[in-house]
């Protein structure tokens, strides 16, 4: 890829980092670490112009929001969450793919007067969901393990990511309300998008060619 202006790109370790490399190396970008086993978070690339910031999955939109990337990629989970300000989501990488689901109990007890308990990560996505069903519900927000919170009497129902299904039935749940299809997404810089439109597009067009070729 023929660039004249840096790019930062934003990923997250794990699954992300795995499933975007390919892509980018049809980018002709490979790079000269491995997150997994480095502890640096700034890594460098097989293109002298290309460098990746490596964070937490739920940080790469703001990263980006706020220029200190000039692109990343996200899953739609995480931007529902974020909200999407500052960004442009030019493309479906068609990776990560899950669905964002309402999960519980085989037979979920009624809660009686009081409203249904939801323990989430995905705090804005579970109250639109709820609020657009007219249901009212109260939000307990966690940050991970969400399978736990209805075993142990926290919350009546969960909202979280159900790939294979099989992390609910290890703990006893089942899915029940399919609330997004989620995948991963690159996401752009909306001054970045301007300033380097070029570069930015070079990147996309390379992006879009490697997931229609997967
Ligand atoms: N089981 C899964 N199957 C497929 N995709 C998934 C699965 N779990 C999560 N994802 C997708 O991959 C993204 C990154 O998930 P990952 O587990 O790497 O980060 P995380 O631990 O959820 O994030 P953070 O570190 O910010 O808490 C999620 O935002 C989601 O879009
Ligand atoms: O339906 P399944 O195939 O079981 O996948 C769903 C699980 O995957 C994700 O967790 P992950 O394994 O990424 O762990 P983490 O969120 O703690 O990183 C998600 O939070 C679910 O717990």
């Amino acid at each position: 890829m023929n660039l004249t202006v840096p790019l930062t790109i934003a990923l997250s370790k794990g699954r992300i980092f795995e499933q975007t490399l390919p892509l980018l190396a049809h980018a002709g970008i490979t790079p000269l670490d491995d997150p997994e086993t480095s502890r640096k978070l700034i890594l460098d690339t097989s293109h002298p112009l290309v460098k990746f910031v490596i964070i937490r999955a739920s940080d790469v939109p703001t990263y980006v929001q706020y220029g200190a990337a000039d692109v990343g990629v996200a899953g739609k989970d995480v931007l529902l969450e974020h909200g999407g300000e500052g960004l442009y989501e030019p493309l479906d990488l068609n990776i990560a793919r899950c669905r964002l689901m309402v999960a519980g109990r085989p037979q979920t007890p009624d809660p009686g007067p009081r409203r249904l308990r939801i323990a989430t990560k995905y705090v804005h996505s579970a109250e639109r969901y709820f609020a657009a069903k007219g249901q009212q519900v109260e939000i307990i927000k966690l940050y991970g393990s969400m399978e736990l919170a209805p075993l142990v009497g926290l919350a009546d129902l969960i909202v979280d990511l159900v790939e294979s299904g099989n992390t609910l039935k290890a703990n006893g749940l089942v899915p029940l309300e399919q609330i997004a299809d989620i995948s991963s997404r690159l996401v752009v810089n909306k001054a970045a998008w301007k300033m380097k439109h070029e570069a930015v597009t070079a990147l996309l067009a390379c992006l879009r060619e490697a997931v229609a070729n997967r």
